[in-house]
């Protein structure tokens, strides 16, 4: 897409109308996460939650060695994060502010107006949960190798995991072995604990998965779906009638006519078309 040309570290296509597919193009690099490539992730969440020609989003990995090894683990990421040469106080000043924007970057895509699926496949490192966490839907290849990478790199997660992964599993017991040890594990487990709804063959099958939903996705309401994906993400970790009151208000206020014209024509089998939502 034109208008997403100037982001060096992603492609953005337009595989489909309404479908917007965003690549994380560092393949040399295993797709790892320089300050450029969140800050770019930021800006293009920010853009897309906005862009009218886009109802929904695929998010994946160039190549096919992996979805992203995580952060960068070179010279310019580290003299980034160390802050040198500034002195103790402002140092630790400066280091919230990076962690604050970097979790930012990844909460771009939790508050993105747009449901976003998530396709994972080979290496699928530290930052990969992050992203992955704050998608809507994820889907993974039979190859992929997850870890909560962090420890190895003597740090606690910190920009989304430990937050919202306990959110999204069955098993509090499997996500904090997962972040103590950085094990690696597979397919089949994070379908078990809920992680991933499918698995594919290989990453094409994977993708073309990601297509279906999201074209599926595309054809309903957008004031429907974005607005479902507010509530969801509301209601989560809210009581159910604090959530139900918010419901009422966002529902009432976003019901308008076209809501009875598409359900009268659904009910007549008639195609509904939501272009002028
Ligand atoms: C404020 C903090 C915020 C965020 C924190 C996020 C935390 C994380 O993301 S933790 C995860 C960090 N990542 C890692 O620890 C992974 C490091 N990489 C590896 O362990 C290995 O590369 C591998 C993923 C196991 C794959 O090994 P292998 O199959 O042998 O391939 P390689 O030859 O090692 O890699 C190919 C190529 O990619 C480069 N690369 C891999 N990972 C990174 C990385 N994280 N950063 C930068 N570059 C990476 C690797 O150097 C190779 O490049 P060449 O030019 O071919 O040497």
């Amino acid at each position: 897409m034109q208008k997403y040309s100037e982001f060096s570290c992603f492609n953005v296509f337009s595989p489909a109308e309404f479908v917007a597919h965003v690549e994380i193009n560092r393949p040399k690099s295993l797709n790892s996460f320089t300050p450029t490539a969140w800050k770019q992730l930021r800006d293009i969440f920010n853009l897309l939650s906005l862009d009218r020609d886009v109802r929904v989003i695929v998010l994946s990995g160039a190549g096919d060695r992996g979805f992203t090894a995580g952060l960068d683990l070179t010279e310019e990421t580290f003299n980034l994060l160390s802050g040198a040469p500034l002195e103790e106080e402002r140092l630790r000043f400066y280091k919230h502010q990076v962690i604050k924007e970097f979790q930012d970057s990844i909460s771009a895509i939790e508050n993105c107006r747009k449901p976003v699926i998530g396709v994972a496949h080979g290496i699928s490192y530290g930052l990969a949960i992050d992203i992955l966490s704050a998608a809507d839907v994820r889907i993974c290849a039979s190859n992929v190798r997850f870890s909560i990478k962090e420890v190895d790199i003597g740090l606690a997660a910190d920009i989304g995991t430990l937050q919202r992964l306990p959110k999204i599993v069955s098993s509090q017991s499997w996500v904090k072995e997962l972040a103590y040890t950085a094990r690696d594990f597979g397919a089949a487990e994070a379908e078990r604990y809920g992680f991933v709804s499918y698995v594919l063959e290989d990453k094409q099958q994977a993708l073309a998965k990601a297509m279906l939903i999201a074209g599926v996705i595309a054809k309903k309401s957008p004031v429907a779906v974005q607005g479902s994906k507010t509530l969801i993400n509301y209601s989560r970790g809210r009581p159910v009638q604090e959530g139900l009151d918010y419901t009422a208000a966002w529902n009432a206020f976003a019901l308008g006519n076209d809501m009875f014209e598409a359900a009268m024509a659904a009910k007549l089998r008639k195609p509904v078309s939501f272009e002028k939502l």
